[in-house]
Formats: structure tokens, C-alpha cells, sequence
């Protein structure tokens, strides 16, 4: 069995690739000439890597036609939500153009690939308190650009099922962590600035943003089982959280962390690290 992995040289991406290599599947990634190989550097010699720009339908077709793979991961996409506020029409294009150009290859091509899509709960946005637990059938109510592309995603994939009968199914993720998580995000970030203050090479200063919002954290081992699940045994079309069904403000997430290092520490807000908008889920 082949599997194609868009984004393969990620966070996400190589823990898929390992997950399916372990799992005896023929893998198949897609690289730009650009791409950093340092997430898949312990697997290259079983991988099979093509060269791929995802915004480009030519590219894509040529690539999709010549692997013919019998699964689709596509995790590629620019998902750092901050971005998304100085960028919106490139996180737009990038994440929108990208699937579509996967879904009309497979289309055109005539093949019978399952395509799971990673979509997100950001997509479900604002939430009212009456509505935790999230279930997939919760109205969408998106507050950043980034949350717009999953929405535009997420519906393109309800829609290419619909028209086409594409094999697609739509993974809607909760917030992941784990091994080589990029540093941006809360958890690294957090985790770096701790270890940097540990070696002295930063005041002993957190800077922080939105400490009260909330979020649900899996481990990114565990989601990449689940993308596999989807696949093997969702129904095409339909839409899937995946979460841990746990919740944390993001202050008891760094409070943990601080527990784990013996340093005293400052909090202070960075207001460059506030959002126009952000997420905050209620309590139960
Ligand atoms: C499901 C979803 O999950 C991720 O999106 P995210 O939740 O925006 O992830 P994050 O780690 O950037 O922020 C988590 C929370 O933490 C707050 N926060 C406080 N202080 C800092 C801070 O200093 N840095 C960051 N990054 N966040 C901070 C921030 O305001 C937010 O409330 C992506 O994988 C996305 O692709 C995706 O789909």
C-alpha cells in the first residue's frame, strides 16, 4: 500500500511518516527545494521524496499521477495562527489552493485515493458555554484567517465527496504536542524560554500572551493514529474531532512547566503576543 504525505518535512508530517513506515506502508512525501530536512533526517533512506509545490496544479498533478497512491495524509499548510493576522491572503491561498490542486488531480486522474484533510477546531471558533463538549455538528464560528482557511477547507472537502464521491475525511484536531513541535507554538515556546533562562542566557523573564485562554492538548503520537483511523475506518465525507478531552488554561500549562525546573521566574505580558481575536473555550 502507498501513502503520500503533503507537509512530510513537519511536525506533524514526520511523526505520520514514522507512524505508516512502522506500520510496513510504501511512504511517499512531498518536499519544495527549500524544504528542511532536519524532522526527517532519521528516515530519508526509506522514504520516497518527491519534489511537489502544492500552490502549483501542474506540480501537483504530475506528482499525484506518478506515485497513484492508495492514501492521502495532506497536512501541509501554513498553521501558525499568528501569521495568519499579517499574511491572511497568503495563509488563505496557500492552505485553499493547495488542497484544492491535491482534490482535482485525484479527480481528473480518475483515482480511488482516500484523502484524509487535517482540519482544526479552530474552525469552531467562538463556543458558547452550553455547547462543551464540542461535537462535530456544533455551528462554525471562525475568528482568524487561519480559521477561515480550515473552514474553506473543511467545506471543500464536504463538497468535492459530495459532487465527485472523492474519498475524503475530515479530521478536525485539537491542539498537538510532542517531539519537535516548532518553536513558536505555546508549549515550545514556554519550554524554550525556561531552558534558556536555566543556562543564563536569557533574564529570568517569561514573556507571555493570552494566559486565561484554554486549550485541549494530545500528544502528536496519538493524532497521527488517529489520521490513520480516519482513513481506516471513517466514512468519507464525514468529519471527526480528535482530542484528548481535556482541558487546560494555557497559565496551568505553564505553571507544569515551570514545576519541572527549579528557576524563579517573571511573568510578564507581551502584548505582540495578544491576538486580535483568540479562542477561549468555556468551562464545562
Ligand atoms: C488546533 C490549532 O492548534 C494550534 O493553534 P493555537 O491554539 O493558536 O496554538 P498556539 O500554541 O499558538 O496557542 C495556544 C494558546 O496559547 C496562547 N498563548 C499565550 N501565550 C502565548 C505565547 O507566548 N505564544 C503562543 N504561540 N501562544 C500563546 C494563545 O493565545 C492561544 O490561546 C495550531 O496547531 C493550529 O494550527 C491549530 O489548528
Amino acid at each position: 500500500m502507498k501513502a503520500l504525505i503533503t507537509g512530510i518535512t513537519g511536525f506533524v508530517g514526520s511523526h505520520m511518516a514514522e507512524y505508516l513506515l512502522n506500520n510496513n506502508i510504501e511512504v511517499y512525501g512531498t518536499i519544495r527545494h527549500r524544504s528542511r530536512m532536519n524532522h526527517i533526517s532519521h528516515l530519508v533512506d526509506d522514504l520516497n521524496l518527491v519534489e511537489c509545490e502544492l500552490r502549483d496544479p501542474f506540480s501537483v498533478e504530475s506528482v499525484i499521477g506518478h506515485v497513484k497512491p492508495d492514501l492521502i495524509f495532506h497536512l501541509a499548510a501554513q498553521s501558525f495562527v499568528p501569521t495568519s493576522w499579517n499574511s491572511p491572503m497568503d495563509t488563505i491561498h496557500n492552505n485553499v489552493a493547495g488542497q484544492l490542486n491535491i482534490f482535482e488531480a485525484v479527480r481528473r486522474l480518475g483515482l480511488n485515493s482516500k484523502i484524509q484533510i487535517a482540519c482544526s477546531s479552530e474552525e469552531y471558533g467562538h463556543v458558547e458555554p452550553s455547547e462543551v463538549p464540542i461535537k462535530e455538528t456544533n455551528p462554525l464560528r471562525p475568528l482568524s484567517p487561519y480559521a477561515i482557511s480550515k473552514v474553506t477547507q473543511d467545506y471543500l472537502g464536504y463538497q468535492y465527496y459530495k459532487s465527485y464521491g472523492l474519498h475524503v475525511v475530515r479530521t478536525r484536531t485539537f491542539n498537538h504536542t510532542g517531539p519537535r513541535r516548532g518553536e513558536n507554538f505555546v508549549t515550545s515556546n514556554f519550554s524554550k524560554q525556561i531552558a534558556e533562562i536555566e543556562k543564563g542566557i536569557k533574564p529570568p523573564v517569561i514573556h507571555v500572551g493570552n494566559l486565561q485562554a484554554k486549550r485541549d492538548f494530545t500528544d502528536v503520537r496519538d493524532i497521527v493514529r488517529g489520521y490513520w483511523l480516519a482513513l481506516e475506518k471513517g466514512d468519507p465525507g464525514d468529519d471527526y474531532n480528535i482530542a484528548s478531552n481535556t482541558c487546560w488554561t494555557i497559565e496551568e500549562m505553564l505553571n507544569l512547566l515551570l514545576s519541572y525546573s527549579k528557576v524563579e521566574v517573571q511573568v510578564q505580558e507581551d502584548p505582540a503576543r495578544l491576538r486580535p481575536s483568540d479562542v477561549e473555550i468555556p468551562a464545562r
